[in-house]
């Protein structure tokens, strides 16, 4: 289905993403985890074309869709939506109109500018802000939700592109641990009810444990660790984090107490190591 062969992202004298070699055979939902700056946003970005790669391949069903341009590169990326940390959407426009955005790609510019949507796209867009459980948040402004619901928006938004596969982007980083399990929930209930494929970049290790199939570690750009989440040991994280012996897998199986510290949404090399030491 999605297949890395030798993916490699140079910028300047840094190698953010080194031969990056993965398949993903069946639709699952991968956790990418790592320390910050480990190329977890990089390889994401790449695969929606967000960003270029320096080499190699990224095959989609077979076909490498690094080298699409134009109408073909938006084809793809309507088949590859994204969420972000900061979910990105249009503050002061109501929640409708910015899970309609989602159809950017194929309505066009004009529809967007004069909110001219046919009757259809905006009965689905209602249809799962309800499965979403916020349809009732549909005529607010984006910027009077919570962030949990500012993020759900911004799935349902992913959602109305009927995307093979959803990218996440540090999806929980800016959310209180309630909201960072609903919408995790959220991406779990999409890949199990709907068979697509749900790729999240992650802080936590034991969010990954939780909700995903499968988790690659990345460290300095290469991936170190490729398995199930059994597979997940102490002396896995060690490898990932590269934190010292003292490294307690307890310390990190606790994801909303972890979230609970104000320092939490920090995303530095200095959060994970005293995350792995405490
Ligand atoms: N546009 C860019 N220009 C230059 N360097 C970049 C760019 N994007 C990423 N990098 C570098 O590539 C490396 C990997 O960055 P990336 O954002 O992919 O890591 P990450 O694991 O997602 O980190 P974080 O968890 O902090 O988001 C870092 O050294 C970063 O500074």
């Amino acid at each position: 289905m999605l297949s890395f062969q030798n993916v490699t992202r140079v910028f300047g004298q840094s190698t953010a993403v080194d031969h990056a070699t993965f398949d993903i055979d069946r639709p699952m939902m991968v956790g990418i985890i790592g320390a910050s700056g480990a190329g977890k946003s990089t390889l994401l970005r790449m695969i929606n074309r967000l960003t270029d790669a320096s080499d190699g391949r990224i095959l989609f069903e077979g076909q490498d869709i690094l080298p699409l341009k134009g109408a073909d590169k938006r084809r793809w990326q309507s088949q590859c939506a994204m969420i972000f940390q900061q979910f990105n959407l249009v503050p002061r426009v109501d929640v409708v109109s910015n899970v309609l955005h989602g159809l950017l790609n194929r309505r066009g510019l004009g529809a967007t500018i004069f909110n001219l949507w046919p009757r259809e796209d905006i009965s689905r867009a209602i249809a799962i802000l309800d499965r979403l459980g916020i349809a009732e948040q549909a005529a607010k402004r984006a910027e009077a939700l919570s962030g949990g619901q500012q993020q759900r928006v911004a799935i349902a938004r992913a959602l109305m592109q009927d995307p093979k596969i959803i990218l996440a982007d540090e999806p929980i980083a800016s959310l209180d641990p309630m909201n960072a399990q609903i919408v995790m929930r959220t991406l779990r209930q999409i890949h199990e009810e709907d068979g697509r494929t749900v790729i999240a970049n992650l802080h936590t290790l034991d969010t990954a444990r939780r909700y995903c199939d499968r988790v690659i570690g990345m460290r300095k750009g290469r991936i170190v660790f490729d398995g199930v989440p059994e597979l997940l040991t102490p002396a896995a994280a060690r490898e990932i984090y590269g934190a010292g012996h003292d490294f307690s897998e307890a310390a990190t199986s606790t994801e909303i107490d972890a979230l609970d510290r104000p320092e939490a949404a920090m995303r530095d090399d200095a959060y994970a190591a005293r995350l792995l030491a405490d």
